[in-house]
């Protein structure tokens, strides 16, 4: 048996993470912790599904083992989510933005496995946003935020404890992605 791991998806918007982790989702198992958040659901997103969707009373009824604001919503992940993803499999994912993964590398140590990405221009993300079919708004006052900006860089804290890729392409990225789950096999 694997001893228990959580793999830590984090990085700017649109750099790939919710990509990253569907993706280990369907070729490894890896259930997903799903987070709770105050931000309103894009379309397509399924409450219960990409996330629980909270009101602001709602979001404090849980109880977090971290949880954070970003560009003006709040987000936060339990302890009992981890718990029941971990009852189905050793190996569990989750996306959190650079503040949670510092988080849960303090908190969890080599329990969580922490990958950030990246691309090389900060356009693309615009772009992949605007593809994804983000509000021209929302975006708009997202990439002035200050976490926007802020998760465009590896943490100083997580230099030395965080597998980098840079996910300019997609097969690319499969490969450097299985290699770091082989290692923890
Ligand atoms: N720390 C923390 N970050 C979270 C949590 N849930 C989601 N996030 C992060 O919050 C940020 C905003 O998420 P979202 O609004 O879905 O936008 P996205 O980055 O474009 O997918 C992303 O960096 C997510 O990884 C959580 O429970 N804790
Ligand atoms: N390597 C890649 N090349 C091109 N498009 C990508 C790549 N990785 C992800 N995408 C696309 O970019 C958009 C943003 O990806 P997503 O996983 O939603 O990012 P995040 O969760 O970090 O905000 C999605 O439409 C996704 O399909």
């Amino acid at each position: 048996m694997s001893e228990q791991r959580v793999f830590v998806i984090t990085g700017a918007a649109g750099s790939g993470k919710t990509t990253v982790r569907n993706y280990l989702t369907k070729e490894f198992n890896m259930p997903k912790v799903i987070t709770h958040t105050t931000r309103a659901p894009r379309i397509h997103e399924e409450d219960g599904v990409d996330y629980y969707f909270e009101s602001e009373d709602s979001f404090g009824d849980n109880h977090y083992l971290e949880s954070v604001s970003y560009a003006g919503n709040r987000y936060g992940s339990s302890f009992e989510g981890l718990d029941e993803a971990w009852k189905s499999s050793d190996f569990i994912t989750i996306v959190l933005d650079t503040a949670g993964a510092i988080t849960y590398k303090r908190e969890l140590g080599d329990k969580a496995v922490v990958i950030f990405l990246k691309v090389d221009d900060s356009s693309t993300l615009l772009q992949r946003m605007k593809t994804r079919g983000d509000d021209t708004q929302t975006l708009a006052d997202r990439i002035k935020s200050d976490e926007y900006l802020r998760d465009l860089t590896l943490p100083e804290e997580l230099k030395g404890n965080a597998f980098v890729i840079n996910n300019n392409d997609w097969e690319r990225t499969k490969h450097i992605v299985n290699d770091i789950v082989a290692k923890y096999k």
